[in-house]
């Protein structure tokens, strides 16, 4: 080791030491997964669909744990900490899901409120009953997606993007420090699509925001995360940054079967069995 080895590092929002995930004996979601996301970072996860996005997403926030290896999300042992900790921890942590889930019969204003209650004591149940502060601040984010206008309209009236606009406001409210969205924009044409990305970049920028998002467009993806993470049968396949990432790059982490790259990709590093040359242990 030299000095520069000891330069301190900021914590990591997110790190994964070696870890894994298997449901059963025969299905296994996460293979040895090692990455960390520094605090700041808009980090976007590609890979086919079974190939361990959402399960990687679900351990960040201990909905789901490891079979295997560690998870820290802020400092905390997500495999290690108790119920209280874990709670506490999923108050910093907001989730965005591709299908919006908010309580469709409910006002958008309301449905955003929702994203307090984990700071809250006891249900709620009606607008009035959430704090005065919270229904402000409830109506300052919407006003921030655009969605200000909509705030007594009920949440199923509106169009995907809309909802897309008030699941982001909601998870905002909560205030996190890391937002975690689970193909955000899959449901949406591709117009809206990208706003809605626009969108979360400039809140998190605004915010400081640490972004982990599973995407399933490669053209999206390389127009707007700092850092691209590609799964293949739940192990990385790729982690470079997007800067000078180039497209056919990305495209491999799609590949069924292995694609025999550049020795020297110009965006960034081939990690595992992307690697190597089809035929070679590439399949998975
Ligand atoms: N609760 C579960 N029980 C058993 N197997 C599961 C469970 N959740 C996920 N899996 C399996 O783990 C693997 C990874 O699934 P995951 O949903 O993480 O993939 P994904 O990349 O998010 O897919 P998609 O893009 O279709 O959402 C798949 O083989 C899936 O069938």
């Amino acid at each position: 080791m030299d000095a520069h080895t000891h330069i301190a590092q900021p914590q990591p929002a997110i790190r994964f030491s070696g870890v894994s995930k298997h449901f059963t004996p025969t299905v296994t979601a996460l293979d040895d997964v090692s990455l960390t996301v520094t605090p700041g970072e808009v980090a976007i996860l590609l890979g086919l669909s079974g190939s361990g996005k959402s399960t990687l997403l679900r351990h960040v926030d201990g909905l789901q744990l490891p079979t295997s290896g560690e998870v820290t999300v802020l400092g905390v042992d997500v495999g290690a900490a108790g119920t209280r900790t874990l709670r506490r921890l999923r108050r910093r942590v907001g989730f965005v899901f591709q299908q919006f889930h908010l309580v469709g019969p409910l006002t958008v204003l309301e449905n955003v409120c929702t994203g307090a209650l984990g700071r809250l004591r006891g249900p709620r149940l009606g607008l009035v009953t959430y704090p005065r502060t919270v229904r402000t601040q409830a109506l300052e984010q919407l006003d921030r997606v655009g969605m200000a206008d909509r705030a007594f309209q009920r949440a199923d009236t509106l169009s995907g993007g809309q909802q897309q606009r008030v699941a982001v406001a909601r998870a905002l409210v909560q205030q996190p420090e890391i937002l975690l969205a689970d193909e955000p924009v899959a449901s949406l044409d591709p117009e809206t699509a990208a706003q809605v990305l626009d969108l979360i970049r400039r809140v998190a920028t605004e915010d400081r925001l640490t972004v982990l998002c599973s995407l399933h467009q490669v053209d999206l993806a390389l127009g707007w995360g700092d850092r691209v993470i590609g799964l293949r049968t739940g192990a990385v396949v790729l982690d470079t940054p997007t800067a000078g990432l180039r497209r056919a790059d990305a495209m491999a982490v799609y590949s069924r079967v292995g694609v025999h790259l550049d020795p020297e990709p110009a965006g960034g590093s081939l990690a595992g069995p992307s690697a190597a040359p089809a035929g070679e242990g590439a399949a998975r």
